[in-house]
C-alpha cells in the first residue's frame, strides 16, 4: 500500500468494497481526496447507480464544506450532500409506526425528563424540527433523530439492508465530530451490510475534534486506516509551528506556497488588554497584512471589539447600558438580530448559495417560486447591496421596509413606530433615542461587526472555520475570557487533561487555517512555563517579547 498515492489507495478500497478511515493532519487534502473519490465513483459507477436508483451519501458538518463539495461535483444528483441529521431523517421518516413505538420506549428509558404521553391515543405525524422537542405534537429534535435511528435499526434489522441498498457508499467528512452513536450506527450496523456490502469512508483528523459531542479518534476492525503526511495548505514556517504542536504527526510542507511568516506577540511592554492587539496590528500592517488578506480568529472576550471597524455602532449600543455591547456581540437585540440576517442574505446571494438564500427568504415569509420572483428578488438585493456600501443603517431599514424582500420582524417594526411617537415613558424614550442614533451610523459598520462576530466563534458549527483557509490568520487569545479552554495553562502543561486536549485542538485548528502568514497575539500575561513553551513552538518565526 506504501507505493500507492492516497487517492489511489482510497480507490483500491472502494473497488474492493472495504470501509476505510483516512486520518491525516490539517491541510493534508482530506476534503480534496473525498471529492476525488466521489468523482471516481461518478465516473465509474454511474450507470449501475442510476439503473438501481441508488445514491452516494456524503455527510458534512459545515456549510463551507458542503458548498465546496457540491461545487466540485457540480451538484451531481447522484450524491446526497448534507448533515447526518438530514441523511438519517431522509431514510427513517417513512417508518412512522415503528418510529412511534421506539419513541415511546426512548421517552421512558433514555430521557431525564420524559414527557407524559399516556394521553396520546392517536400517534401524531413525527417530524424532525429545529424548534425543539415536543413528542405529543410529533416534534423530535436533532439528538432524537440519531438516538431513534439507532433504536429503529436495532429493532428492525431489515431496515439496515434497505438503507444499505439505497446508499451503498456513505462518506463522512470531519468524522471526528460525529457522535459516538452515529459511528456505532455506521460501523456496527451499516458497514458491510447488504448484498453489495455497504462501504463507509471516514475522512478527518482526531486532533481537530473541537465539539464535546464528537467521537474523536476511531478504531474499528472493519476499517482500513490510510494516512498521509503532506500539508498542501500552509507555508513552511506555519507547518514548522504545527509540527511543534503535534510532534506525533509530523508534516512536510507540500504546497506551492513555501514562503511565509510566523509571529508570536506577547508584547509585555504594553499593558494587558486590547492595546497589545493594536501594537501587533500596527506592526503587521507595515508588512502588508490588511483586512482584505487577513482573517481574525478571536479566542477573546467580547470587550475588545472596539479596536476594529465599527466605533459608532459600538458607541450606540453603549447608550443602552453596560449590557449593550454584549447584546450587540450576542445578536441579542432586535435591530442587530435583523441586520445580521440581512447580511446573511446578502452573503448567500453573493456566494450564489441558493439553499441558504431560500431558507433566509422563507424565514421572512418569502419564497422563490417563479422566474419573475427570482428577478424581483435579484433586483431588490442588488439595490440593497448598493445602499449597504454607501448608506446609513436608516437608509437600509427604509429600503427594506419598502422592498419587502425580507419581512421586518414585529419587534423592529414596533420600535420604528415608537421612534417618532411622543409622550413615551423613560424606558421607551431611551429605546427611541437609541433607534434614532442607530439610523445615522454608516451601514458598513454592520457588515464589519457581522464579520467580527463570526470570527469570534470559530468553534461553533454555523460559523465554523474548520475546512476553511485564509492567506493570513491572526489568532487573538485572552485566557481570562473563557472557562471551556485555557491556552496558557495548556502551554504550561498544568491543566486538566480534558481541557488541555480541547485547548490544544482548538489552537491547532485555528493556526492551521493560515496559508501564508500566522500571527498569535496573547492579550493576557502568560506564566513563565507557558512563555517558555510558546517560544519553543514559535521558534520558526519571530517572537515579539
Ligand atoms: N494533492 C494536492 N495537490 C495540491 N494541492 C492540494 C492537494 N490536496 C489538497 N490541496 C490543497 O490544499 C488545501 C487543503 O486541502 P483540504 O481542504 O482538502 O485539506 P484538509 O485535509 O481537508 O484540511 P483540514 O483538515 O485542515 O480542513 C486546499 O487549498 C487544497 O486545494
Amino acid at each position: 500500500m506504501a507505493d500507492l498515492s492516497t487517492p489511489e489507495t482510497v480507490v483500491q478500497e472502494l473497488d474492493a468494497r472495504r470501509s476505510f478511515l483516512l486520518e491525516a493532519g490539517a491541510g493534508a487534502g482530506k476534503t480534496t481526496d473525498l471529492v476525488r473519490a466521489l468523482q471516481h465513483l461518478l465516473g465509474h459507477r454511474r450507470p449501475e447507480l442510476e439503473a438501481s436508483g441508488r445514491r452516494i451519501a456524503c455527510i458534512t458538518y459545515t456549510n463551507v464544506a458542503k458548498r465546496k463539495i457540491l461545487e466540485r461535483i457540480s451538484a451531481d444528483p447522484l450524491v446526497t450532500v448534507g448533515t447526518i441529521h438530514e441523511f438519517l431523517w431522509s431514510v427513517i421518516h417513512d417508518y412512522q409506526r415503528e418510529l412511534w413505538q421506539q419513541l415511546l420506549t426512548y421517552n421512558d428509558t433514555d430521557l431525564r425528563s420524559p414527557e407524559n404521553l399516556t394521553e396520546v391515543t392517536t400517534p401524531p405525524v413525527i417530524e424532525y424540527s429545529d424548534r425543539g422537542r415536543k413528542f405529543s405534537d410529533g416534534r423530535i429534535s436533532h439528538d432524537d433523530v440519531i438516538a431513534l435511528s439507532l433504536r429503529l435499526v436495532a429493532a428492525h434489522p431489515k431496515l439496515i439492508r434497505i438503507i444499505a441498498s439505497k446508499y451503498p457508499i456513505i462518506f463522512v467528512d470531519e468524522y471526528q465530530d460525529t457522535s459516538p452513536k452515529t459511528i456505532e450506527l455506521l460501523l456496527d450496523h451499516l458497514a458491510g451490510a447488504g448484498k453489495e456490502p455497504c462501504v463507509i469512508g471516514l475522512f478527518g483528523d482526531s486532533m481537530q475534534k473541537i465539539y464535546r459531542s464528537g467521537v474523536g479518534a476511531v478504531q474499528h476492525e472493519r476499517l482500513t486506516t490510510i494516512t498521509k503526511h503532506q500539508n498542501y495548505r500552509c507555508s513552511r514556517p506555519v507547518v514548522d509551528v504545527l509540527n511543534q504542536m503535534r510532534p506525533e504527526l509530523r508534516q512536510e510542507a507540500a504546497g506551492e506556497r513555501q514562503g511565509g511568516e510566523v509571529h508570536l506577540f506577547l508584547n509585555t511592554d504594553t499593558s494587558p488588554g486590547p492595546l497589545r492587539l493594536d501594537v501587533a496590528r500596527t506592526f503587521l500592517a507595515t508588512r502588508g497584512w490588511s483586512l482584505d488578506n487577513t482573517k481574525y480568529l478571536m479566542l477573546t472576550h467580547r470587550g475588545i471589539a472596539g479596536t476594529l471597524n465599527y466605533p459608532n455602532l459600538l458607541e450606540q449600543y453603549r447608550q443602552l447600558g453596560s449590557h449593550g455591547p454584549d447584546d450587540l456581540m450576542a445578536r441579542a437585540e432586535p435591530y442587530i438580530q435583523y441586520l445580521t440576517q440581512v447580511e446573511a442574505l446578502s452573503t448567500a446571494h453573493h456566494a450564489r448559495d441558493f439553499v441558504e438564500l431560500n431558507s433566509l427568504l422563507a424565514q421572512g415569509k418569502r419564497h422563490i417560486t417563479e422566474h419573475a420572483d427570482k428577478r424581483t428578488i435579484n433586483e431588490a438585493i442588488r439595490e440593497l447591496n448598493a445602499v449597504r456600501t454607501t448608506g446609513t443603517i436608516g437608509d437600509v431599514l427604509d429600503l427594506l421596509a419598502d422592498s419587502r424582500v425580507m419581512a421586518v420582524p414585529g419587534q423592529v417594526r414596533e420600535r420604528e413606530r415608537r421612534r417618532t411617537a411622543s409622550g413615551l415613558d423613560e424606558r421607551h424614550q431611551r429605546q427611541a433615542d437609541f433607534a434614532h442614533g442607530l439610523r445615522d451610523v454608516p451601514y458598513r459598520e454592520v457588515t464589519a461587526v457581522t464579520q467580527f462576530i463570526d470570527a469570534l466563534t470559530p468553534f461553533s458549527t454555523q460559523h465554523g472555520v474548520k475546512g476553511d483557509e485564509f492567506e493570513n490568520v491572526i489568532v487573538v487569545i485572552d485566557d481570562s475570557a473563557w472557562t471551556m479552554y485555557n491556552i496558557g495553562k495548556m502551554l504550561a502543561g498544568i491543566d486538566k487533561p480534558e481541557r488541555t486536549q480541547r485547548s490544544r485542538n482548538l489552537f491547532y485548528v485555528c493556526c492551521s487555517r493560515a496559508q501564508r502568514g500566522l500571527a498569535v497575539v496573547f492579550i493576557n500575561d502568560l506564566s513563565e512555563g507557558a512563555t517558555r513553551r510558546a517560544h519553543h513552538w514559535f521558534a520558526s518565526g519571530t517572537v515579539h517579547p
